[in-house]
């Protein structure tokens, strides 16, 4: 089931078209990358689905339908521009965000409390919020963001100020909400992240998407570029279609021309007379993919 559907939305601010035609869906239950190089859309589109901004057409459905007051309330957002009020206790600051959302005070209360001792923040509780350091401030704005246990999650580069430590937290929390059925869309740029939490991903470049899917369709849908093989022996010095050859701890690391399909390798190689320990076609990381798509060519697909 959709939690989230984006359907050909469109936005342009002046002469730019900053969404261009872009659809997805977001499943229930899952992590989904929101991908893309700077000034790509990425927040504009979140701002759509949010209702912040009306799209200048398409449609956009949030937990089964259109957005609407009460809908807000079953979201949470962690905004790429961290703001909390700077002046109040940290205590002070959670405990009306709670109430925004709708809380009663205990509850927010003791919400709070269990959540800032889970970040280790409990006895940073009474300092003003411009006391505490960026990284702090980043853990108290995703608890602002999951106070009202959310079913819906968006969360816009959330592990930009954390040290590994902290990463690490966000990154079983992200996952154990996961578990328990909620659905997360993350913005980040870090690709090793990506590759360890989504289960699904939309690439956006120019407004447009460039890539859709689940993370290991699109690694195999990239993979023939490059074969890991390890001959015993030597490597013919003549391979046709092989247009650099790096060294592997193991063996060769080959590089292929575009139209080269890695059979044809294959078979070159044992016609002459290669003996191959180990011969595979080596899926790209989606730093490659990213950089691939966002600097080539890079048609939608
Ligand atoms: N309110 C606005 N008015 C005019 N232009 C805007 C507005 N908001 C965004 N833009 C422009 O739209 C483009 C896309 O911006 P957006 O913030 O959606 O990108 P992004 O993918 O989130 O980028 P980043 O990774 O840098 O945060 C940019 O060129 C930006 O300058």
């Amino acid at each position: 089931m959709s939690t989230v559907k984006v359907n050909q939305i469109t936005k342009r601010f002046g002469n730019q078209q900053v969404v261009d035609h872009v659809s997805f869906e977001v499943q229930r239950g899952e992590i989904f990358g929101l991908l893309g190089p700077n000034g790509a859309g990425k927040t504009t589109t979140i701002r759509i689905i949010l209702d912040i901004f009306k799209p200048d057409s398409g449609e956009v459905e949030v937990l089964g339908g259109p957005m609407n007051e009460e809908k807000k309330n079953r979201i949470g957002y962690l905004p790429e521009e961290r703001g909390l009020y700077q002046d109040i206790s940290l205590e002070v600051c959670l405990n009306y965000l709670a109430r925004l959302k709708g809380l009663k005070p205990t509850e927010a209360a003791h919400r709070i409390e269990q959540s800032l001792k889970r970040f280790d923040l409990y006895e940073h509780r009474k300092k003003k919020v411009k006391a505490l350091s960026k990284g702090m401030q980043q853990k108290a704005q995703l608890i602002a963001t999951l106070v009202h246990d959310p079913e819906l999650i968006i969360v816009d580069e959330p592990f930009s100020a954390l040290d590994p430590v902290n990463t690490q937290m966000v990154k079983d929390l992200l996952r154990e909400e996961r578990e328990r059925g909620k659905t997360i869309i993350m913005c980040t740029h870090q690709m090793h992240q990506v590759e360890e939490l989504c289960d699904r991903l939309v690439l956006i470049n120019h407004g447009k998407v460039m890539l859709y899917g689940d993370l290991d369709g699109i690694r195999r849908r990239y993979a023939a570029r490059k074969i890991l093989v390890c001959p015993l022996g030597d490597l013919p010095a003549d391979l046709p279609g092989v247009q650099r050859i790096e060294r592997e701890n193991s063996g060769y690391l080959l590089h292929l021309t575009e139209h080269t399909h890695p059979q044809a390798i294959l078979k070159h190689l044992v016609e002459q007379g290669v003996a191959l320990e180990r011969f595979e076609v080596a899926l790209p990381t989606l730093d490659e993919i990213f950089i691939q798509i966002v600097t080539a060519r890079g048609e939608p697909l």
